[in-house]
């Protein structure tokens, strides 16, 4: 004989057997969601008592401000209170509140009906409806052929059958279903649970509509559902920024207090004697703004020296170098003994930085140009496609930019992983490393310069090669 392997079936609707267990199911759903309520509502209550009690305490102190801290021992309290309770009640507030209730209903999730389920079950009150000639409203009303029945479809449940129809492009019947839906849709605690709102009915219906050849209509249903809910039609329409276009609009949150401006007088010998204004802008990686530290008669110089050979810049190494869309400026380079000027320059890239300039690259002169900028990238080069270059004088350990020219508008410097930008000011240079501890490639460095929208910007790029500072590099854990 042969023997027949039973393949579970878990479709639901098709045998009403196979629906009670759902119901069960649910009945410890509810109980569950109930629990979690529970304590949700302890550590509100909780709270309303600690709040009472603090409040009590504090009006004691405040109706009378100086004779409560007469006493010493309300000052000590108060003291108490304020190191120690608050930190503690914090910690509470962020604790998890009932995860195991929400793990429960979690693993339920494996034994809920699935897409395919709802639909074979709206295929079924579709089938009925086809069958039987029902109308939408008395459907709605638990009227079955005639018959009326404890039993009745909410707007969502029009909503979901509305849909099916629209899935196999019976827009005739969508329609009807989902003006029923808009028709008796209030809203209410569970449906804002849900997140399921009128507008969400009229999008599909508008989307009917369109398939019906209405466009006229179709921008009605539409305007009437941005206008139910403003902020989602404004997303539907504009794409959200990157991180990059917040950085240049200004709009990163600044992360650390002016308590980060210092006089440097370590980096360097020389700096004891004249110390440099230096702000740490991170630390991992390594990022500092120096102000002041090239005077107007030396940019007028580099300006210049560089003004005759200026030329597009490019990205890329020598042969493989191309002009791209990326970058829009012109740059020179200008030798480190050109002139007294560049020799103090490079100077005082050593006592900023600490480094041996030995081997880097030359000063790179940059003006921008209409709009001009350079797209995020990264400084160092990657060591598959550069290893000739890497393996004489080692990668670009650090960058140090001077901006030789403020900036009406525009023409940050950005590093949106880091979410700093910088705003190019006269006479002021960034440093930061490129490389971390094994001298490989930070990602977290990736930066661009900002569109300039008024003004011409220039800088002074000067990128230190890492292989000469073998001696020099602090060593960092
Ligand atoms: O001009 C700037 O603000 C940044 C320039 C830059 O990142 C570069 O030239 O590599
Ligand atoms: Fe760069």
């Amino acid at each position: 004989m042969v023997q027949c392997q039973e393949v579970e079936e878990k479709s639901f609707s098709t045998s009403i057997v196979g629906m009670e267990q759902l119901l069960i199911t649910e009945q410890v759903m509810v109980e569950t969601l109930d629990k979690y309520a529970d304590e949700l509502q302890a550590k509100v209550n909780s709270l309303k008592r600690l709040v009472s009690e603090l409040r009590t305490e504090n009006q004691k102190g405040v109706q009378n401000l100086e004779s409560y801290l007469y006493n010493p021992l309300n000052g000590f309290s108060l003291i108490r209170r304020m190191h120690y309770d608050w930190n503690n009640i914090e910690k509470y507030l962020t604790l998890p509140t009932g995860e195991f209730f929400i793990d429960t209903l979690r693993e339920y999730q494996v034994k809920m009906p699935t897409e395919t389920d709802l639909k074979e079950a709206s295929q079924a009150i579709a089938r009925l409806q086809q069958t039987y000639d029902l109308e939408v409203e008395d459907m709605s009303r638990g009227v079955l052929f005639g018959k009326q029945y404890d039993a009745k479809l909410i707007p969502i449940d029009r909503y979901f059958i509305g849909k099916h129809f629209f899935d196999k492009a019976d827009y005739y019947r969508a329609a009807l279903w989902m003006r029923s839906a808009m028709k008796a849709y209030e809203s209410s605690n569970y449906m804002q649970v849900l997140d399921f709102g009128q507008e969400t009915i009229l999008s599909l219906y508008a989307e009917i509509l369109l398939h019906q050849n209405r466009p006229q209509q179709a921008r009605v249903a539409i305007e009437k559902a941005c206008h139910l809910r403003p902020n989602d039609a404004d997303m539907y329409s504009k794409p959200l920024a990157s991180k990059y276009q917040l950085g240049c609009r200004g709009e990163f949150q600044s992360k650390l207090s002016k308590l980060h401006c210092v006089y440097n007088t370590t980096t360097s010998p020389f700096l004891i004697l004249a110390p440099l204004k230096m702000e740490i802008l991170s630390v991992d990686p390594y990022m500092v703004i120096y102000y002041d530290v090239m005077s107007d008669v030396e940019i007028q110089e580099l300006k210049t020296l560089a003004k005759p050979n200026l030329k597009r810049a490019k990205v890329g190494r020598a042969a493989k170098s191309r002009v791209v869309e990326r970058r829009t400026s012109k740059s020179s380079w200008i030798s480190d003994n050109k002139s007294n000027t560049t020799l103090r320059i490079n100077q005082r890239i050593r006592d900023m930085t600490g480094f041996d300039i030995e081997g880097s690259e030359a000063l790179q002169v940059v003006n921008y140009g209409l709009g001009g900028h350079y797209d995020t990238h990264y400084d160092f080069f990657n060591v598959s496609d550069n290893a000739d270059v890497i393996r004489l004088q080692g990668n670009r350990i650090s960058t140090v930019l001077f901006y030789l020219t403020d900036v009406e508008q525009g023409g940050a410097t950005v590093f949106p992983d880091l979410e700093t930008a910088v705003f190019p000011q006269k006479g002021s240079a960034v440093v930061w490393y490129n490389l971390n501890n094994e001298l490989r490639g930070d990602m977290k460095t990736l930066h661009a310069a900002c569109p300039v929208i008024y003004g011409s910007k220039w800088v002074c790029n000067k990128w230190i090669r890492a292989n000469a500072q073998v001696f020099k590099r602090p060593c960092y854990i």
